[in-house]
């Protein structure tokens, strides 16, 4: 009796003080994690180039190739076979000449985009494909939509020819049609285009609603040849300090009926994907961990700095603490082996 005596005397606060015998044993630290990552969150960007033998690496984007059409399918095949559920498609024209002020190149039908939804869908009827919607890889100016003399976006041309990139790749049998170009407007327009086409319902609307200008997608504009030839992005992608832009981005694409909403980049973000979760809780919520980003953790790795399979799930607990449910990823090779240990 002495001892519970003295016990009640010294403790409350000493007793909630003590939290390691919460998470003294593997299974109780996995028992701490609210959620987990599973394959079905995954979704692996894919550049694909209008030679269907090429198979290139990307320096500045490690373990990341482009993809002609004929090297495309086995490759893909080769990660289906180990749980990949979805994919996003970038369109990368090589050909000299192909791109002009309006991108008619993105919706070519014998282009890269549209051919590879084609194949992709054929040899895999099960695997989720989502083609990104932006002008930049096919303009001869290298900005995502279409511009007036002066240099600066001509909304109304850059919506409608957006939305009709967007209807031509659900019309070749994408699941989802995700715009990138952060151009005001352009989900209403590609809904009603949808709707006109009869194809709507069966499209998944993903809007890149709050995607930030800044230094992280270098590699990515290596890999597609898409950086502006003059300019910058900055009059159509958020300034990294607008939270409150952020927020009006996100309510507005949610009122213009997005069924899904990307926030991008991720790291650097989190405090917009945690809000995004509060203000859209009733839309699937994605991140996308960007070039930059993947090639600053391999850049870590290499010197050392970090071991790459440890911060790569450090860096994707983050993005589920934050409230995402799905993640567009370079890492997604690794995870469907990572995610079977
Ligand atoms: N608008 C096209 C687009 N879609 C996705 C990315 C970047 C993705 C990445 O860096 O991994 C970009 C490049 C850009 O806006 O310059
Ligand atoms: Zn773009
Ligand atoms: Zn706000």
């Amino acid at each position: 009796m002495v001892h519970t005596a003295e016990f009640l005397d010294e403790t409350p606060s000493e007793i909630s003080s003590i939290l390691a015998g919460g998470y003294n044993h593997p299974l109780l630290r996995e028992w701490q994690q609210e959620r987990q990552l599973t394959k079905n969150m995954f979704i692996f960007p894919l550049f694909v180039t209008d030679d269907p033998e090429e198979e290139t690496a990307i320096p500045s984007l490690p373990n990341i190739k482009r993809f002609g059409i004929n090297k495309l399918v086995p490759y893909v095949g080769s990660l289906v076979q180990k749980g990949l559920r979805s994919v996003i498609l970038f369109g990368v024209p090589l050909k000299p000449g192909v791109k002009d002020p309006v991108g008619t190149a993105a919706d070519d039908p014998n282009g890269p985009v549209i051919q590879a939804i084609k194949a992709l869908k054929k040899n895999f009827p099960d695997l989720y494909i989502m083609a990104d919607v932006c002008l930049c890889e096919y303009t001869s100016h290298g900005h995502c939509g279409v511009l007036y003399e002066d240099g600066s976006v001509n909304r109304d041309l850059s919506v409608r020819r957006i939305a009709a990139v967007a209807v031509n790749y659900a019309k070749a049998g994408a699941n989802s049609v995700a715009p990138s170009d952060m151009i005001d407007g352009r989900i209403r327009e590609i809904k009603l285009g949808l709707m006109k086409a009869g194809l709507a319902h069966k499209t998944f609307v993903m809007s890149y609603s709050a995607k930030f200008s800044g230094n992280l997608y270098g590699p990515f504009r290596d890999a597609a040849g898409s950086a502006p030839s003059h300019g910058d992005r900055k009059c159509y992608q958020l300034p990294s300090g607008g939270k409150g832009l952020a927020h009006r981005a996100l309510k507005r694409d949610m009122d213009e009926g997005t069924d899904g909403i990307i926030v991008k980049p991720s790291t650097f973000y989190l405090d917009i994907v945690r809000d995004a979760a509060e203000l859209c809780p009733d839309v699937p919520l994605c991140t996308y961990q960007v070039s930059g980003e993947y090639a600053m953790l391999h850049a870590a790795a290499e010197k050392n700095v970090v071991d790459l399979k440890t911060i790569a799930f450090e860096s994707h607990y983050g993005f589920l603490r934050a409230g995402a449910r799905l993640i567009i990823s370079y890492f997604t090779p690794e995870f469907l082996e990572w995610l079977n240990q």
